[in-house]
């Protein structure tokens, strides 16, 4: 490795070992520093290769993808209550810390699925959609305005805070819908989707994550395009990373990989026809 790659993972470890150490990860002044740190650490354009990390270090990226986690769904969840003690939610969602970032996430993956759908897809499945869906409502207000889009979360309060957030938008809510499961117990109804949307998320280790892909796609409709965010380079720290092998039953068909503020790259696979 590089010296510069190993001051980059250093510098890594030296921000999980500040956080590991916290009471806890809700927001608040230092836990926005570090992550605001550890975000900037990890988009820089050196490159990284999780791969040849030692084993000291890929421990360290396993209970800090983790930890990250913990630290999203706090910070939505917060701001989900936020917004959703407004009248009309929706006009605040901007002040979400990464509302930009999910703006330009939300613009490449439907540039990509624009490139690859013959039609406008009718219904749209997001798998973990979170407290604060904010892919599901940028994609149905600023691109996708006929289609439907049925919001999966294990989390019932998630749901609740989502709910919360879509419903006073009479146009919006007649075309977003919410249900509380784990992904992995949902079957049947999977068929309906020309598109399967898989939060990051879900899935926080690569063996979990290709549990997940390998159970949608015994459940998905042949010839169904499923949308996946992994992580490429220092991102990785942050993300599981999704790689071919683990999308068996599934044809790849476009890659992004950011280089600007955006973190999570993009895959979108189409089910196999032979089903
Ligand atoms: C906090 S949101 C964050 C969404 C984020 N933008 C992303 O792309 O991952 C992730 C959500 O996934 C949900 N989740 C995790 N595992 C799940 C599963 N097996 N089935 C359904 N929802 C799940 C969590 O409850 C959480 O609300």
């Amino acid at each position: 490795m590089g010296c510069q790659e190993q001051q980059l993972i250093e510098k890594v470890c030296d921000i999980y070992d500040k956080l590991s150490r916290l009471e806890n990860l809700n927001p608040s002044k230092q836990v926005n520093s570090l992550f605001a740190q550890l975000v900037q650490t990890c988009m820089s354009q050196c490159h990284v290769d999780i791969t040849e990390l030692n084993e000291r270090d890929q421990a360290m990226r396993c209970k800090l993808i983790k930890l990250c986690g913990k630290a999203e769904g706090l910070l939505e969840s917060h701001f989900a209550t936020l917004i959703g003690s407004h009248v009309k939610p929706l006009n605040h969602i901007k002040i979400f810390p990464y509302y930009s970032n999910y703006l330009k996430l939300s613009q490449v993956e439907f540039s990509m699925l624009n490139k690859i759908c013959s039609q406008v897809p009718k219904h749209i499945a997001f798998v973990g959609s979170g407290p604060l869906p904010l892919t599901s409502i940028i994609l149905a207000s600023d691109h996708l305005r006929t289609t439907c889009f049925h919001n999966f979360d294990i989390d019932p309060s998630a749901n609740a805070k989502a709910i919360q957030l879509v419903s006073s938008d009479s146009e919006l809510s007649k075309r977003m819908f919410f249900h509380t499961a784990d992904i992995m117990n949902v079957s049947s109804s999977f068929k309906q989707y020309e598109v399967v949307s898989l939060a990051a998320l879900v899935g926080m280790d690569k063996e979990e994550k290709a549990r997940v892909i390998k159970y949608l796609s015994g459940h998905m409709a042949p010839g169904a395009l499923l949308l996946m965010r992994s992580a490429n380079g220092a991102r990785a720290f942050l993300y599981p990373v999704i790689d071919p092998c683990d999308l068996q039953g599934f044809e790849v068909l476009s890659v992004f990989h950011p280089r600007d503020d955006v973190i999570n790259s993009v895959i979108i696979a189409r089910k196999n026809s032979q089903g």
